[in-house]
């Protein structure tokens, strides 16, 4: 069973480590927090919060991070800056997956959303599941039908889906994900002016994957979880086809009216989301292990040259 303050005996200092720690990466790399957000969906959402999304190729394990669905996924290698940090006070203690949860939780507070409470006590896994991200994680064009029913498989409801999905107020898509619905003509049921300004961030149909050619989720507040992202889509300024879509179908728009109206319902709605996503089937006691390093699973650690 996950408990609060389940380190309390063995690494008192862990959960002020990783907040330290978070603190200290978003003053040197603020999108670190973004991070930190998107991780915990990516991770959570494929099995169970059990840093199975860390595992780098080693020994048969193909990393989770080499899916289409990881695309645009930075800022890994400051996740191990975080686990030196606990080796250094308490080696082999503190799991991998309880660094997503934590992380994710300061990352938030970081980035002007609530402060969450979360138990801890997850394993990390001994395996990746790389085969089953694209059929967990949806795409960014997939119809609301998929997205509510890949988020209720988890045991989130609509009203925490349209908060949870609230997390594009921070961060970035790059123009490869965007260009479907700008050229040749733009979208409908994108704002017009918006449209424009979109083009101008990516002028070309065929942008090289490569570049770093992106839009920011939320131009206002791009750095801040904040019920903006509600407004704009109102607005029609939602920009993947997943986000907009919660503006204009029936089962969302009432959540989605409710939320740009009121910030203190949003964060409420979204601090209870993410408390359902981060205790998503758990392992527990010898159901994992607590890696060594995120990157490897310890079986793994020898074969790494
Ligand atoms: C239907 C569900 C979702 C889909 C299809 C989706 C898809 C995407 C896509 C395509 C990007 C842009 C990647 C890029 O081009 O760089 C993105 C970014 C992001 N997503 Fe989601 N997402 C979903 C739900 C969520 C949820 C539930 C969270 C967290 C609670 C989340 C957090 C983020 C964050 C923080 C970013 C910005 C990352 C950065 O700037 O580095 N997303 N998402
Ligand atoms: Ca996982
Ligand atoms: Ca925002």
């Amino acid at each position: 069973q996950l408990q609060f303050n389940y380190y309390a005996e063995s690494c008192p200092k862990a959960e002020d480590i990783i907040k330290q720690q978070v603190i200290n990466l978003y003053n040197k790399h603020g999108n670190t927090a973004v991070s930190w957000v998107r991780n915990l969906f990516h991770d959570c959402i494929v099995k169970s919060c059990d840093a199975s999304l860390l595992l780098k190729k080693a020994g048969g394990i193909v990393s989770e991070q080499a899916s289409e669905r990881s695309f645009g996924m930075r800022n890994f290698r400051y996740v191990d800056t975080i686990k030196e940090a606990l080796e250094e006070e308490c080696p082999v203690t503190v799991s991998c997956a309880d660094i997503v949860a934590l992380s994710a939780r300061e990352g938030i507070v970081m980035l002007g959303g609530p402060r969450i409470e979360m138990k801890t006590g997850r394993k990390d896994s001994r395996e990746s599941y790389f085969t089953e991200v694209d059929k967990l994680i949806p795409n960014h064009n997939d119809s609301l039908s998929t997205v509510l029913s890949a988020f209720q498989s988890t045991g989130i409801d609509v009203e925490g889906t349209v908060a949870l999905l609230g997390a594009h107020s921070v961060g970035r898509v790059h123009c490869v994900n965007l260009v479907h619905r700008l050229y040749p003509t733009v979208d409908p049921s994108l704002n017009p002016e918006y449209g424009e300004y979109l083009k101008r961030r990516c002028p070309t149909p065929n942008p090289d994957p490569k570049a770093v050619l992106y839009a920011r989720n939320d131009p206002e507040t791009p750095m801040i979880i904040d019920n903006n992202y509600y407004k704009n889509l109102l607005n029609q300024k939602g920009l993947l086809i997943v986000d907009q879509q919660l503006a204009s179908d029936p089962r969302t728009a009432p959540f989605v009216e409710k939320m740009a109206a009121d910030n203190g319902y949003f964060h409420q709605q979204f601090s209870r989301a993410v408390g359902l996503l981060s205790e998503n089937n758990p392992l527990t006691e010898d159901q994992g292990e607590i890696r060594k390093d995120c990157r490897y699973a310890n079986s793994n650690t020898n074969n790494v040259y």
